[in-house]
């Protein structure tokens, strides 16, 4: 059966080729200059394999993830910068896979501007393409088939009508396309970043960010459950998350976490508690759920180093009841000195996006993951009045956090703690800090 299903699946592959050899060898008598064949994956490689092989022409290939070993690159094969390549592809509706291809292969210096496809479904995909500058040359379109289908009798005209209604309704709106495929989160608004988050809380943070107009977390590190409690209340109504080191508090008791639930739930912000849990899972398990603090019970958001591993994330899923939680990793430090580098950020964000469900997004100080709207940027060492404290810790002004350094929520302790009046003092920070995304958002969409 399986061998039976293998030769028919290559004998319509190399159907298909015979199809494309006219369609490529037109191509490329008009284009003389193709360097590479790319196909884009999945179903395309075996299409674009056979018509590397018998045009002689190389075919470099798109992998959909890097590998966490060997070379990890996203493109594989010989190729070098200004290459042009003809992509391949099987099927096209909106265009938006040819898309993602022509992306990774750009980042490598290679030359895109054509795709040449199998079936054309006629959904405004060819418009799409054209418009971000590939062109798109199709063997058949959606309605030549139909009309092929029909004369052969295989379906009647009802279906025909049918197939070209459907068409008529599901055109891709470009306009809408452009922006839910733009990568780039600092295009897109928190409402529009909810309904991509994976993490349930960063889809929480984003709609209480856009409900209440605040990209405020709170700092509150204060040594007494009074003043702690006192902080959360004054500040409610102007922040999304209110963070806390719970094991700096002197008079800590379990029953401290009622009343700050209780006003949590009543101003609409999140419980974040910033562990920076760093040692092996077993550990951690024990540190998230167990001793007098039980992080795991109450805290919706907790931060973790990547550095010893992915245990941290297993154990953190593992522990997950009903109520979901989410993890900001650490990718960079706000104080001078860290030993954090660049590569070391990288294999954070690696470690991210292998946990899309938990992880809600990453501690860092410049605009890292730009093309993973989900995720959310946090960025600690925030203050107006003064740049650094009289230890190591550095400050950029709220305006700046957001509109160069690509922070979307902004971590803001003493700079309120400290003010005379701390509600008032979060509201300034809220204000600044949420004019600075309306005028980040509208600075992109122009
Ligand atoms: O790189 C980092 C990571 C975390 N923090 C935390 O943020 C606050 C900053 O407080 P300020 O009073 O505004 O300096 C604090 O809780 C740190 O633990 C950070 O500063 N830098």
């Amino acid at each position: 059966m399986l061998s039976f299903f293998l030769i028919l699946f290559i004998n319509i592959v190399y159907f298909i080729y015979q199809l494309l050899t006219d369609l490529l060898q037109k191509y490329l008598e008009k284009i003389k200059n193709v360097d590479i064949i790319c196909g884009v994956p999945y179903t395309a490689l075996p299409i674009a394999t056979v018509l590397s092989l018998k045009t002689n022409i190389p075919m470099v290939m798109r992998r959909k993830e890097a590998k966490d070993y060997g070379t990890k690159k996203m493109i594989e094969g010989v190729f070098k910068k200004g290459d042009n390549c003809l992509i391949i592809e099987d099927v096209v509706t909106s265009g938006s896979s040819i898309l993602e291809t022509v992306e990774d292969l750009t980042a490598e210096g290679i030359k895109c501007s054509d795709v040449v496809v199998f079936l054309n479904r006629e959904q405004g995909g060819a418009e799409y393409l054209k418009h971000n500058g590939v062109n798109m040359h199709s063997l058949l379109n959606l309605t030549d088939l139909m009309r092929y289908l029909k004369e052969e009798g295989c379906i009647d005209e009802k279906t025909v009508n049918k197939v070209s209604d459907y068409l008529h309704t599901t055109q891709v709106d470009h306009e809408a396309l452009s922006k839910s495929l733009s990568k780039d989160r600092l295009y897109l608004s928190f409402a529009e970043r909810a309904k991509i988050a994976k993490n349930p809380i960063a889809a929480k943070l984003f709609q209480i960010m856009a409900t209440k107009q605040t990209t405020l977390c709170l700092a509150a590190d204060l040594t007494d459950s009074t003043a702690l409690l006192n902080l959360a209340e004054q500040a409610g109504p102007h922040i999304c998350a209110l963070k806390t080191h719970i094991d700096i508090v002197d008079d800590f008791h379990p029953n401290l976490i009622k009343p700050l639930r209780e006003i949590a739930n009543r101003h609409n912000f999140i419980l974040f508690e910033d562990r920076k849990f760093c040692d092996i899972g077993k550990t951690i398990e024990l540190q998230y759920s167990k001793g007098i603090y039980k992080i795991s019970t109450w805290a919706q958001l907790v931060t973790a180093h990547a550095l010893l591993g992915k245990g941290v994330l297993e154990v953190i899923k593992k522990s997950e009841g009903l109520e979901k939680r989410g993890v900001f990793l650490l990718a960079e430090a706000s104080c001078s000195g860290t030993l954090i580098d660049a590569k070391y950020a990288k294999s954070t964000m690696k470690m991210a996006e292998e946990y899309p469900e938990l992880v809600a997004g990453i501690v860092c100080q410049s605009p890292m993951f730009l093309n993973q709207p989900g995720l959310i940027q946090l960025t600690p060492g925030v203050q107006i009045d003064n740049k650094s404290d009289d230890v190591d810790q550095q400050y950029n002004s709220p305006e700046i956090v957001v509109t160069e350094k690509g922070c979307d929520i902004a971590v803001v302790g003493r700079g309120i703690t400290k003010a005379a009046d701390a509600a008032l003092a979060a509201e300034k920070y809220r204000k600044i800090l949420w004019d600075a995304y309306l005028q980040r958002i509208k600075k992109n969409h122009k």
